[in-house]
């Protein structure tokens, strides 16, 4: 079997730094070097303060701290990377395309191209070149168009492994993956190849863990995994909103219907919508490929989970608008959380940036409290809208480092994130410092309802009366 010595993968953001940090980590004889055209992130990689990494993940930086210099190298330089290396990840962003064709739905497949192209002028011995990316099915055909008629003659098998890890906890989904998935070619070389990437992760996964498929049915079913997760939230925050006209409580909800094995516990909190750079993208996707083959009737099925997160977003702001007397011009709202989830410092498609789009809408002041995200993050996602000018947002939105200054002489408060501090709050103080009546709009269903009533809140929980 062919040994690998040198890896290189293209892209250094939140899939490619943690995956190939853990690669390298593991395989100590394997070279591993993570290029991107980004200067400034590769340089935030390459931080002596390892609490500077561009990407914040639980337990990263210890891992790039043991690995980094080892056998772990970040660079831009992009060609010598790909010329030194007999195996190359694809590890580029694949954004929803917001110009042409497919607008609105299709994957942006233009930085996967331009990758392709590179490997193609640079290669001058045989590659395995790995698709890392998530990629709409069948697009291992474009690639190995571009690497076979532009290339220098050399032989390159392209696979597809997916990744399955989730932000926040990149570093224990890495090691501790449910399962790694290899799709490519059903040929000798194809087989070799498959074997060649396994090896790498029988570092640390046990072989049974290790699926090989076809490359069509490798690339479909992430965008198919990430599908059936994300309709689970969306299955179960439609079902809050009954909760809240019924009187049933989701959460006591979610718990019995997860007790049938056949349904299982995970995936199903209420939320204020889900976010990420992911879900939706994927889903998008899923549609847009769906109905290029005629499939409406699936197109449509998949692009309800999309509508019923909107609207949970939706719902959620116009709950906040309606409780605060129906107006919310000038009122002080303070958030608490703009990350799309715990335990990150990414915001893509976080909930938070919609909810403020709407509150900005009607005026509303909004403060916000973020333990990881910075000002200039935030202002990059309401900016990035266009729905207003950015000196307006910036008037009528305020980020603070202190949660009890957010707090101030606020109407209300909404939680947007589901940080763990905000347990921990002295919450009487927060009351205190509150104009009255306090309210607390909780999109995580994080505090206790007893316990917030007690202390004098108007307290909202999203899938509870
Ligand atoms: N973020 C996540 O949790 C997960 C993401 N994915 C998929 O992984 C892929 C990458 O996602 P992220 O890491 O989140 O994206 P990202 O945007 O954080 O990182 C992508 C990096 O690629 C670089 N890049 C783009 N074109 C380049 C080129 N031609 N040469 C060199 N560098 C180039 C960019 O500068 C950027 O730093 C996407 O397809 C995504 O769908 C899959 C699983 C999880
Ligand atoms: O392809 C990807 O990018 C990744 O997308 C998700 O990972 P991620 O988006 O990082 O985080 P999740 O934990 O899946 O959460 C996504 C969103 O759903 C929300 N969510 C999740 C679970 C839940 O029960 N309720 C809920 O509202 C989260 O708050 C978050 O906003 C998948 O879980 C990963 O397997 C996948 O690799």
């Amino acid at each position: 079997m062919k040994k690998i010595n040198k890896i290189c993968c293209i892209g250094a953001g939140y899939v490619g730094g943690p995956t190939m940090s853990v690669i390298a980590q593991q395989c100590p004889e394997i070279k591993v070097t993570v290029v991107d055209i980004n200067k400034e992130r590769i340089a935030l990689w390459n931080s002596e303060d390892l609490d500077k990494l561009p990407v914040y993940e639980p337990g990263l930086k210890e891992i790039v701290g043991e690995a980094r210099d080892r056998n772990l190298f970040f660079s831009t330089e992009v060609d010598q990377a790909i010329d030194e290396s007999e195996m190359i990840f694809i590890s580029v962003n694949t954004p929803t395309k917001t110009y042409g064709k497919g607008k609105g739905q299709a994957a942006d497949l233009k930085f996967i191209e331009l990758c392709a192209r590179d490997i193609a002028r640079v290669a001058k011995t045989d590659k395995i070149v790995v698709e890392k990316s998530t990629l709409p099915v069948r697009t291992a055909e474009a690639i190995k168009s571009i690497l076979e008629n532009t290339g220098n003659g050399v032989n390159f098998e392209i696979l597809s492994n997916p990744e399955f890890l989730a932000e926040g906890t990149a570093i224990d989904d890495l090691l501790n993956a449910d399962r790694v998935l290899i799709g490519g070619a059903e040929t000798e070389a194809g087989q070799e190849a498959k074997d060649a990437l396994s090896s790498v992760y029988e570092h640390w996964l046990p072989k049974e863990r290790i699926l090989q498929t076809n490359v069509w049915s490798s690339e479909l079913s992430k965008l198919v995994a990430n599908a059936f997760l994300a309709q689970r939230v969306s299955s179960i925050n439609s079902i809050s909103a009954l909760c809240e006209k019924t009187d049933a409580n989701v959460a006591e909800v979610s718990r019995a219907i997860g007790f049938d094995s056949r349904i299982g516990p995970k995936f199903l909190n209420a939320s204020v919508g889900f976010g990420g750079s992911c879900f939706q993208k994927d889903i998008l996707n899923l549609v847009y490929i769906s109905r290029s083959f005629g499939l409406e009737e699936v197109a449509d099925y998949w692009e309800q989970v999309i509508i019923m997160n909107d609207y949970q977003k939706r719902r959620f702001a116009e709950n906040i608008i309606s409780t605060l007397y129906n107006t919310v011009s000038g009122k002080k709202i303070a958030f608490y959380g703009w990350a799309f989830k715990k335990d990150t410092n990414d915001t893509r498609e976080s909930a938070a940036i919609y909810v403020a789009d709407a509150l900005l809408d009607e005026q509303a002041e909004i403060v916000v409290y973020d333990p990881k995200v910075t000002e200039e993050t935030i202002y990059a996602d309401l900016d990035y809208l266009k729905t207003r000018d950015p000196q307006e947002n910036r008037r009528l939105l305020k980020v603070v480092t202190d949660p009890m200054e957010a707090a101030k002489e606020a109407h209300a408060i909404a939680i947007l994130t589901e940080w763990d501090e905000f347990k921990e709050y002295d919450w009487q103080k927060v009351y205190e410092a509150m104009l009255k009546p306090a309210f607390v709009f909780d999109g995580r269903r994080l505090l206790d309802s007893d316990k917030m009533n007690e202390l004098g809140f108007k307290y909202y929980k999203i899938g509870q009366s």
